[in-house]
């Protein structure tokens, strides 16, 4: 009868025989290495890892299911990799480690340091007076940016649609008037040429953050892209979407945060504001918080923008209209102009 100390004896007798082995791998993994340096070849071949894998599974007979022999394997090549003395993750352009020394957020926009970015505006661009109302309470009060829709993606089709390239006039007439910097979304790779003519910021919405054609056309363009995470998506994927468009060549991006979806129900999405410091940790982007979309609520909207800059966001996106009750879209979240006014104080403006 196996007793344990007997057990323990042939395992050690295994653990010295895969010690062994291992050890005669790295030597080959060294040669490798050596010949790589010489050839200029990439260390990491995942091709290659796959191929083994795939060899190894074959001639798996068990008792050890695929999936713990997968895990054994993956972590021997990630080991090989770190002997010598490479990792696998890639540097990211978006990653800290880049080199591009961007412009801060407000410098971006000619905003003083000691006040936090705000842009704001309607949901969608309805007509030239409302806008106009808008851009003037945002000029009067100080904000640099307006942000207004042309181009609406709705949950519904038969809802309201936007006034596309007639709202992108009044966008752009309205801006220059004031003086602004205007932002709007782009929810096709037919209209970024279009939208980029008129606008000075473009927007990719949540719903479009992992439209990789859409995102590798606004990377073809010069303008500031506002990136917004996707309802459903992870901070890494954001990261992602982001790098898409710098490895188009253009680096001037701004995350944002918008909600995610989750059981509550009080709130349109529930606000990540963890997102804010884990994006400043790991990446070297702005990251700036719509308040309507996260809370699709008003009556909130104070707390959360002093939160949210507390957390370091670098600037709050918020929806003001001049009579929401009348606003074609998202009237419950948009602010009327005495209360955009009240939220700024509430923020140092
Ligand atoms: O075969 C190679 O090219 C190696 O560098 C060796 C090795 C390995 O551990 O087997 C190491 C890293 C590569 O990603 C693939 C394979």
């Amino acid at each position: 009868m196996d007793n344990l100390t007997g057990l323990r004896k042939q395992i050690n007798l295994i653990n010295n025989e895969i010690l062994k082995l291992l050890n005669k791998r790295a030597a080959l993994v060294q040669k490798i290495t050596m010949l790589k340096n010489e050839t200029g070849t990439d260390y990491y071949d995942p091709m290659r890892e796959a191929e083994m894998l795939s060899d190894i599974l074959n001639q798996n007979k068990g008792p050890l299911p695929d999936e713990l022999v997968k895990e054994v394997f993956s972590s021997i090549f990630h080991t090989a990799l770190n002997y010598m003395g490479i990792s696998n993750e890639r540097k990211l352009l978006v990653g800290t480690e880049s080199e591009v020394n961007l412009p801060k957020l407000n410098e971006m926009f000619d905003i003083d340091a000691d006040i936090p970015v705000v842009i704001a505006g309607p949901c969608a661009v309805e007509n030239f007076e409302y806008l106009d109302q808008v851009a003037k309470a945002l000029k009067d009060n100080g904000v640099k940016l307006i942000r207004a829709g042309a181009y609406k993606p709705r949950t519904s089709p038969y809802d309201f649609q936007g006034l596309k390239e007639e709202g992108l006039k009044i966008l752009h007439e309205v801006s220059n008037k004031y003086k602004l910097y205007s932002v709007t979304e782009v929810v096709d790779t037919r209209d970024v040429y279009l939208v980029q003519k008129y606008a000075d910021v473009l927007q990719i919405g949540a719903r479009n953050m992992q439209n990789f054609e859409l995102l590798k056309e606004v990377g073809l363009t010069n303008k500031p892209i506002i990136l917004k995470r996707g309802m459903s998506a992870s901070i890494n994927e954001l990261i992602y979407a982001a790098e898409y468009i710098a490895l188009q060549g253009n680096r001037n991006i701004i995350l944002c945060e918008r909600g995610i979806r989750t059981f509550e129900t009080k709130t349109r999405n529930t606000l990540d504001i963890s997102s804010i410091p884990i994006i400043k940790r790991e990446t070297h982007l702005p990251i700036i918080v719509d308040l309507s979309h996260s809370l699709g609520r008003k009556d909130i909207v104070n707390q959360l923008a002093k939160a949210v800059l507390a957390a370091g966001a670098d600037g709050i996106m918020v929806e003001v209209h001049p009579k929401p009750e009348l606003a074609l879209s998202d009237s419950k979240q948009q602010l009327n102009i005495d209360e955009f006014r009240g939220m700024l104080s509430t923020i140092g403006y």
